[in-house]
């Protein structure tokens, strides 16, 4: 067995409609999932005894126990390894940091003990490591389990950004008034230039939008800033917030708008990406 480095991408929810809940409280999703080209890092190693360590510009405040994503993917293993998580996605964000660092495991330590199976206990981790485990543009439904790839979706060029406040996702599910909301289009459309589809998605939603912003305002302020950026297309929250993401045509625009916004506003993460 020899070191494994696995790549873990923050998933960006290009549109999230709620569209019911079930007895157990969990809500029924469809959702449009991309990943970016920005994301934490996991190297695994083979150890004598369990072990991890947190490093990484996003590494304070993460767990570094047992209860970390990364060491309980590790344990459905059942193998000791050492694991280093370099973080560089903020936390509690709606970009399912924790979720890709749960698949990013999954995947290393699938590979290092050479069965590609799945464990026992993955959807104990949580309803977004199924399409984490994707890292590809995928359509998510049920309440995550029930995910399907989405090929055919043109490049987009985004800023991330974040002002720094976290957002726990149970919370905002909670004060979402409405749980009964139109799904997305029977089909995704294919084919499309960057542009139109930009257009397309905005007349999708983010239902979880209006109760993370009433839960914390400022994420109308990141959209409010997004949406002044010069070359912008849309402006869009992701998962439960706080982080929100702008679309452009360009990767020249997308670079330009990080750069401006880093200056506007030093505070808050910001990143340009390239989704797919
Ligand atoms: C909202 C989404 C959209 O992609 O993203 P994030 O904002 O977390 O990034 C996800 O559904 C989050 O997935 P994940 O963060 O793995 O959620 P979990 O740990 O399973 O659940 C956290 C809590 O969120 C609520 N929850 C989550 C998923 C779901 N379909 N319905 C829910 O009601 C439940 O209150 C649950 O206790
Ligand atoms: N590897 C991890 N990275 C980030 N947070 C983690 C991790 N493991 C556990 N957590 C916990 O999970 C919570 C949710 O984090 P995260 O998955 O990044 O959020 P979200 O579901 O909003 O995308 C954090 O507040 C943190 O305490």
């Amino acid at each position: 067995m020899s070191i494994t480095k696995v790549f873990a991408p923050a998933k960006v929810n290009l549109t999230l409609h709620v569209t019911g809940q079930r007895r157990d409280g969990y809500h029924l999703l469809d959702s449009l999932v991309v990943f970016a080209d920005v994301g934490d890092r996991i190297t695994v190693m083979p150890a004598d005894q369990n072990r991890l360590e947190v490093i990484g510009p996003r590494a304070k405040g993460v767990p570094t126990d047992g209860t970390n994503l990364v060491a309980r993917a590790a344990n459905l293993f059942g193998v000791p390894v050492h694991i280093v998580l370099s973080k560089h996605l903020p936390a509690a964000a709606g970009i399912g940091g924790g979720s890709s660092d749960a698949a990013a495991t999954i995947l290393a330590l699938s590979d290092m003990v050479g069965d590609t199976r799945l464990p026992e206990g993955v959807a104990d981790l949580g309803a977004d490591v199924r399409v984490c485990l994707m890292r590809q543009a995928a359509r998510m439904r049920g309440i995550g389990e029930d995910v399907a790839p989405c090929p055919g979706l043109p490049p987009l060029y985004a800023v991330l950004a974040n002002p720094g406040v976290d957002v726990p996702t149970p919370e905002v599910f909670q004060a979402l008034e409405n749980k009964q909301n139109q799904p997305l289009p029977k089909r995704i459309p294919q084919g499309m230039k960057t542009g139109p589809f930009i257009d397309w998605l905005a007349t999708q939603r983010n239902d979880l939008e209006a109760p993370a912003i009433a839960r914390s305002p400022v994420i109308q302020e990141v959209l409010k800033t997004l949406s002044d950026l010069p070359g912008v297309r849309l402006a869009r929250m992701s998962g439960s917030g706080a982080t929100c993401f702008a679309l452009f045509e360009t990767e020249d625009a997308a670079q330009a708008g990080a750069t401006a916004l880093t200056q506007s506003q030093p505070d808050w993460w910001v990143e340009a990406a390239k989704l797919s």
